[in-house]
């Protein structure tokens, strides 16, 4: 006998993009997201029985996407998620819970002549935004983080005192290249329902902003140990300076640059204190997780 133990569907990579326009003064702001919604509830008899009657299609899922932002904020993406999921759980009585994921991608306001332009913007990186709501009748569930925020130090840290036997070649060292890809989140406490995310709906931005300026200062300042005791000291931090978080993780890559002997030609020195030259490495590379949360 088989049984159907799970089940949601939706449409994924829904792009969308909305401008504002302040007729004052003539600027005009852009949002640029990517967005999944995927429905779950009674809604196994359209697996089981080829009952369609219980679909909303994902062809109108799509619309409505579209249809909530143009009636609602997109800003933060916190609400918007939050007020898309909404509206399935309140249109549709047997749709029991919303995912929603946004991305938003970055569309930086472009500075010419020392002056911000009014309408124009540049993509400066592929790090993204993101917000992960569940929205259901017992409450909305949010995480939000940063994903793909590449960086790297040239000193500033080191790796030693690690595990050493028979499986072991790496060297120890005490100063090394450190490279990432940031990947960020941070879960908040849960809301009731909608009005509890629109209180205070300005904590959203202010937790983004200090997320980013905690993981980029601690990379920066840090002497580090190693990735698992840099990315723990981030995440007190987040959990320090937003009380309204649960929770809080990062997802590692530790990029490689190795450095290359080149004493083979005329006695050439670039290793160790005189290393100049590297070989980054594009895989396999390490991968660090940690989630901190409250004791
Ligand atoms: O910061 C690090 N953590 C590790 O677990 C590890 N393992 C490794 O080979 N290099 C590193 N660096």
């Amino acid at each position: 006998m088989a049984r159907l133990s799970a089940a949601r569907y939706g449409k994924d990579n829904v792009r969308v993009y909305k401008v504002h326009k302040d007729e004052k003064t003539g600027q005009q702001s852009v949002t640029e997201m990517t967005v999944c919604c995927l429905l779950e509830g009674e809604i196994d008899t359209s697996y089981t029985q080829a009952d369609n009657s219980v679909i909303v299609a994902t062809d109108s899922i799509k619309n409505t996407i579209y249809i909530k932002a143009k009636e609602h904020p997109v800003n933060p993406p916190e609400l918007y998620a939050s007020i898309l999921g909404q509206h399935f759980l309140d249109k549709y009585a047997h749709i029991s819970a919303a995912h929603i994921d946004v991305t938003v991608h970055r569309w930086t306001r472009m500075v010419i002549d020392g002056q911000p332009h009014p309408h124009s913007f540049l993509r400066d990186g592929q790090e993204t935004r993101n917000v992960e709501a569940t929205v259901t009748r017992d409450g909305i569930t949010i995480k939000s983080g940063i994903v793909g925020l590449q960086v790297l130090k040239s000193t500033g840290s080191a790796f030693h005192g690690f595990v050493r036997d028979e499986f072991t070649t790496l060297k120890e060292t005490w100063d090394r290249i450190l490279s990432t890809d940031v990947d960020a989140g941070w879960t908040w406490k849960k809301c009731a329902n909608l009005a509890a995310v629109q209180d205070g709906v300005e904590r959203f931005d202010a937790a983004w902003e200090a997320a980013r300026n905690i993981t980029l200062k601690t990379f920066a300042e840090d002497e580090s140990a190693s990735v698992q005791n840099t990315m723990y000291k981030m995440c007190e931090q987040i959990l320090d300076a937003v009380p309204e978080t649960e929770k809080t993780n990062y997802s590692l890559p530790n990029k490689h640059y190795f450095e290359v002997d080149l004493s083979w030609h005329k006695g050439l020195q670039n290793t160790g204190k005189d290393a100049e030259v590297y070989a980054p490495q594009s895989g396999p590379n390490g991968l660090i997780k940690c989630e901190v949360s409250r004791s």
